[in-house]
């Protein structure tokens, strides 16, 4: 499986330490970004590589950061077949995958941190989606809605 990750200024340090966790771990990790620390840069410019990459399958799970975890959450999900989350707690973390096939989680580095965020992201990564027939409908509306409103 092969994760990705980004960041904006907003969560720069926390994608640093969470890359470096997840390769001496021996993960397929890329980073997609920001590769300096730069207090001026925009979350749509450093999630879109990561959330291009994740809409093309070359990606099958994604990790974006910014302050909050909003705006990256916002922005990547305008990308069709990307299923972003902002995650703040383990349930939401598995519970994603599992039901929804959520394929990119959004940190706040921010307001989260540490030992937490590695936690949400160990959740993120072990966990698989269930091909359930309930999932698999809603997932089908979801699809119909993006083409509906796709130009
Ligand atoms: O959290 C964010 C968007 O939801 C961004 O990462 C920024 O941190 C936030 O917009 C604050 O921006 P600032 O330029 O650092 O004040």
């Amino acid at each position: 499986m092969k994760i990705g990750i980004a960041a904006d200024h907003g969560g720069f340090d926390q994608k640093q330490e969470l890359f470096e966790y997840l390769h001496s771990n021996g993960h397929d990790v890329t980073d997609f970004g920001a590769f300096e620390f730069d207090e001026s840069d925009d979350y749509p410019d450093k999630v879109k590589p990561l959330a291009i990459a994740v809409s093309k399958g070359e990606i099958q799970k994604g990790i974006a950061i910014c302050g909050s975890g909003v705006g990256v959450t916002v922005a990547a999900n305008k990308v069709p077949g990307v299923r972003a989350a902002l995650i703040t707690e383990p349930y939401s973390a598995h519970q994603g995958v599992e039901h929804d096939n959520m394929n990119l989680m959004c940190l706040g580095g921010r307001v989260m941190g540490g030992v937490v965020l590695k936690e949400l992201v160990e959740i993120f990564i072990t966990a698989e989606y269930v091909e359930e027939e309930r999932f698999q409908r809603r997932l089908r509306k979801v699809e119909d809605l993006e083409k509906e409103f796709r130009k």
